[in-house]
């Protein structure tokens, strides 16, 4: 990865910044996991506040602190609104002085530095992820809404997200939606000529002007990947789900129709429109596929997943859509119901965690057939164990599967290409490289040509999933509201639920260096 030297981080900017530690805080959980960083539930001991922190990961960094970071903290430093997530200061951590061999270690910051921000109990991916959640229609209202008022206010300040996707729209308990994730943004201008990197914004939210090689862009390419998920929220799963990116592409066309000078003037001049463009010409079947949806819905995401950029609806004419302004209106955010948090790590953490505990199950019924409830088990020494016969009313602990006790917090390991199973989101890393010619590549008259093995990490790449195509086992389409408004997230425990990973929030943890 880039890094920059240590002197650009300027720290002094803002006094107070960098002068405390970590240790001015308890760590309670650990609720999320990116590329570049972990994020850490925490308690702030002087005031009680619950805050996040996301430590910027210095593994691969030899030279100085990461580039990505840097632009972060920058950015976040000037974007000031409701709808985006506020850096509230950064801490660190002192760390080893030596390595391993004792020599003096020369990065200053091998400590660990770490951005707080505001907590936020959800992400929307996890959020909608939750088995049986509907969203009603005023809600899916009322997040697009602060999506698109949050995108403006960055765009209005020339800020490019190029990362929008659920996993980096943070919904608090207040039903308040924030821009979170800025490693990928940069500022840019209407005048700006240079060339800007089109390895951004993970696969399945990203553009088809990037994908066919585009590196002139601006404000567009968000708002496609806006239009994909408000269409996913609709729809009830992801609309374009590529593995890789001439599937991807192939998706998109699939959708949308092909692209040509009619329709998009200029396109056969983006570098690998020739590689890309469908053998045989392709219907635009947005209105077709997404006939569920209601008249004023429809159009905005029509307007949304438009092929030429130049023509893609804006953040700011997004929200004078009639779609915001037709009944249902959206609702207030302080009357959307309050859930138990749940982070897209946490999400697939827990299933990994159930599919395993059902594998185990299984595995140990092959093993041990079901006794008879009445009858002891059968002695496979000859000789009875007294110690595994409880009398007819208690179970056996044979024919018991055994559970193991939920995640441990000890361990973090980020869930990665969990074998089968519903995964709905693509992590943004990829760690498999770019094309893979077993996956679609070549279809369909697309070739892999332009893409080399790519990751989006360092710092720019594909977010290729790692996984297949996911089940639509968890369906979260609009619906009429089936959530929970159990009280005891709303009261006196600071609007926050239970834990889901069956952690202690008392237990403190050392810091991660
Ligand atoms: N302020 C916060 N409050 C609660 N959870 C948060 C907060 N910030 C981040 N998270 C959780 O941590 C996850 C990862 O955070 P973030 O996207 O900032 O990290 P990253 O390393 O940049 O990830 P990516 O791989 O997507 O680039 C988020 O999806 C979210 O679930």
């Amino acid at each position: 990865m880039a890094a920059a030297p240590l002197g650009l981080l300027n720290l002094e900017e803002s006094p107070l910044w960098g002068s405390r530690t970590v240790d001015c805080f308890q760590q309670l959980e650990h609720i999320g996991e990116g590329t570049y960083g972990q994020v850490y539930m925490a308690r702030e001991i002087k005031t009680g506040e619950i805050v996040a922190l996301k430590r910027i990961r210095m593994e691969n960094e030899r030279e100085g602190f990461p580039i990505t970071a840097i632009r972060e903290i920058k950015l976040l430093k000037k974007l000031h609104h409701e709808n985006v997530l506020k850096l509230k200061e950064i801490v660190t951590s002192p760390g080893r002085e030596k390595d391993e061999q004792g020599h003096p270690d020369g990065n200053k910051y091998r400590g660990g530095i770490y951005m707080v921000f505001d907590y936020m109990d959800h992400d929307l991916a996890g959020l909608s992820d939750r088995p049986g959640l509907r969203f009603s229609i005023p809600q899916v209202k009322c997040y697009m809404k602060q999506l698109l008022t949050g995108l403006h206010y960055c765009h209005v300040n020339q800020v490019l997200h190029r990362d929008i996707k659920g996993a980096n729209l943070l919904i608090n308990n207040e039903g308040i939606l924030k821009l979170a994730d800025f490693g990928l943004a940069r500022s840019f201008s209407s005048d700006h000529n240079g060339n800007l990197t089109n390895r951004v914004i993970t696969l399945w939210y990203r553009p088809p002007e990037l994908l066919l090689g585009a590196t002139k862009y601006g404000p567009d390419v968000d708002m496609w990947s806006v239009g994909c998920i408000f269409a996913e929220l609709l729809y009830g799963k992801p609309i374009l789900n590529g593995n890789n990116e001439p599937e991807q592409l192939r998706k998109i066309f699939e959708l949308c129709g092909s692209p040509d000078e009619n329709n998009w003037p200029g396109v056969s001049k983006i570098p690998w429109y020739n590689n890309f463009k469908p053998a045989k010409p392709l219907e635009r079947r947005v209105r077709e596929v997404f006939r569920t949806f209601d008249r004023h819905a429809l159009d905005l995401v029509d307007r949304m997943l438009t092929l030429d950029p130049s023509k893609r609806i804006s953040a700011k004419d997004a929200l004078d859509a009639e779609y915001f302004w037709n009944d249902p209106l959206p609702c207030d955010p302080k009357s959307l119901p309050k859930y138990e948090s749940s982070h897209d790590f946490q999400t697939k953490k827990k299933r990994q965690q159930q599919r395993k505990n059902e594998e185990q199950a299984k595995r140990q019924k092959l093993q041990h057939p079901q006794q008879h409830a009445r009858l002891p088990p059968i002695q496979h020494s000859g000789r009875a164990h007294p110690q595994h016969w409880h009398g007819p009313n208690h179970p056996t602990n044979n024919s018991q599967p055994t559970v193991p006790a939920g995640p441990s917090h000890h361990q973090y390991g980020r869930p990665h290409g969990l074998p089968g199973g519903p995964n709905r989101y693509p992590s943004s890393g990829n760690p498999n490289g770019g094309y893979n010619p077993n996956h679609g590549g070549q279809v369909g008259g697309y070739s892999s040509a332009p893409y080399p093995p790519q990751g989006r990490g360092q710092p720019y790449g594909s977010g290729v999933p790692t996984t297949g195509p996911r089940g639509a086992t968890s369906g979260y389409g609009v619906g009429p509201p089936n959530y929970s408004q159990s009280s005891q997230y709303g009261g006196a425990a600071g609007g926050r639920g239970p834990n889901p990973m069956g952690v202690n929030r008392n237990q403190q943890y050392g810091w991660p260096q």
